[in-house]
């Protein structure tokens, strides 16, 4: 199925053709990833789906990129990434710590949450520094609308957070109520949906598209010798014309190295901490705290200065944590090599 999508129906923009050059358009052909697994991944084309195969020296690639291709005897060989339009990242989850690419090149980021008991501004707000970290658009979509008294003082919240964010409130079962997603959902769009379990990211889908999204699911991979297997595809091609990116790990989302991200989500407060009196002010107790002055007038929280300084702390410390791992896994090269080298002397001896 799907088989036959032109390049703009996979999301494909002027900004990835001009980093084309004339030998790419000769030699390669442009494709997207579509899924990835641990010794291949499999991209679509407007010839269809392929599978490449994964060497070590290719960059770290994820589901969304665009990527030329060449094939070579029986297989399709990965040639170049092309500069992505967004990156969604996180650290991983489990004990060892490393950066894992999400998705690459998605256009709106729904942040979804229910007007019930998961409404959680500090949650929010996490989302929202990742979103804008990875520059994906972000939309704030409130569901089970229908079950709640005021909607209204949910939306007046986060618009209290950003004036400039976009809230919908819907009934994620009522197709007529999930319409209002629609603007983000044309043809070509890329979209992912964040949110805690049950807030109903899937529910949204299914009324948006009429699809269930286990129908999407299944591809045929065809390799040179004309063979199929069937994959779970992570980039799923909607019926509305948008492609959903679904991986595994785009629900579970933290920070690292998104700096940038919190201070562009709490632009109120890192602009006053600049007019603090010290540089380095924590803004608990120092004189010519303008974030604390900003409390006592009451045009800041004490709710949201806190979740800034603990959302800035975590990011610090993963990030720290990456460098750390990144000169270990440097160190550990470097000795790997040492030991290498020494074998190499004591055979050529
Ligand atoms: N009344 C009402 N029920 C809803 C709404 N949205 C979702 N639900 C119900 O909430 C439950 C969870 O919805 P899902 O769509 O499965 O939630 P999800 O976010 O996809 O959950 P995970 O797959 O665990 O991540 C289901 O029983 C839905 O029918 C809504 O707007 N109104
Ligand atoms: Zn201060």
């Amino acid at each position: 199925m799907n088989t036959n999508l032109s390049l703009s129906q996979l999301g494909w923009r002027a900004f990835f053709q001009q980093q084309l050059t004339l030998n790419d358009l000769e030699h390669t052909l442009i494709a997207r990833i579509i899924t990835y697994h641990r010794d291949h991944f499999v991209v679509q084309s407007e010839q269809g789906c392929h599978k490449v195969l994964v060497n070590s020296d290719h960059p770290p690639l994820t589901v969304g990129d665009w990527i030329l291709v060449t094939q070579h005897n029986e297989h399709w060989l990965f040639t170049r990434l092309l500069e992505r339009l967004t990156l969604l990242s996180r650290k991983s989850a489990g004990s060892k710590l490393s950066e894992q690419l999400i998705g690459a090149n998605i256009d709106t980021l729904f942040i979804v949450s229910s007007h019930n008991q998961d409404f959680n501004l500090s949650r929010f707000e996490r989302y929202l520094a990742l979103a804008y970290q990875s520059e994906c658009l972000p939309v704030v979509v409130l569901t089970k609308r229908d079950q709640c008294a005021e909607p209204e003082q949910h939306i007046a919240q986060l618009t209290a957070l950003d004036n400039h964010l976009t809230v919908l409130s819907v009934n994620a079962l009522e197709r007529g109520s999930v319409e209002q997603l629609m603007p983000w959902c044309g043809k070509g769009q890329t979209l992912a949906f964040v949110g805690s379990s049950g807030v109903g990211k899937s529910s949204l889908v299914n009324s948006l598209c009429e699809q269930q999204l286990s129908d999407t699911g299944a591809i045929r991979e065809d390799d040179s010798k004309g063979r199929h297997t069937t994959t779970h595809r992570a980039l799923h091609v909607l019926n509305v014309g948008a492609l959903l990116l679904d991986t595994p790990g785009i629900r579970e989302l933290q920070l690292s190295d998104c700096q940038q991200g919190v201070e562009l989500t709490f632009n109120d407060i890192s602009e006053l901490a600049q007019q603090c009196r010290f540089a380095d002010c924590s803004h608990q107790l120092e004189p010519g705290c303008q974030v604390l002055a900003a409390l006592q007038k009451g045009l800041l929280t004490q709710r949201r200065i806190t979740n800034y300084q603990k959302l800035l702390k975590e990011q610090q410390r993963n990030t720290q944590s990456l460098a750390q791992l990144r000169s270990q896994d440097r160190s550990l090269g470097r000795f790997y090599r040492n030991v290498q080298a020494d074998m190499r002397n004591l055979k050529g001896r």
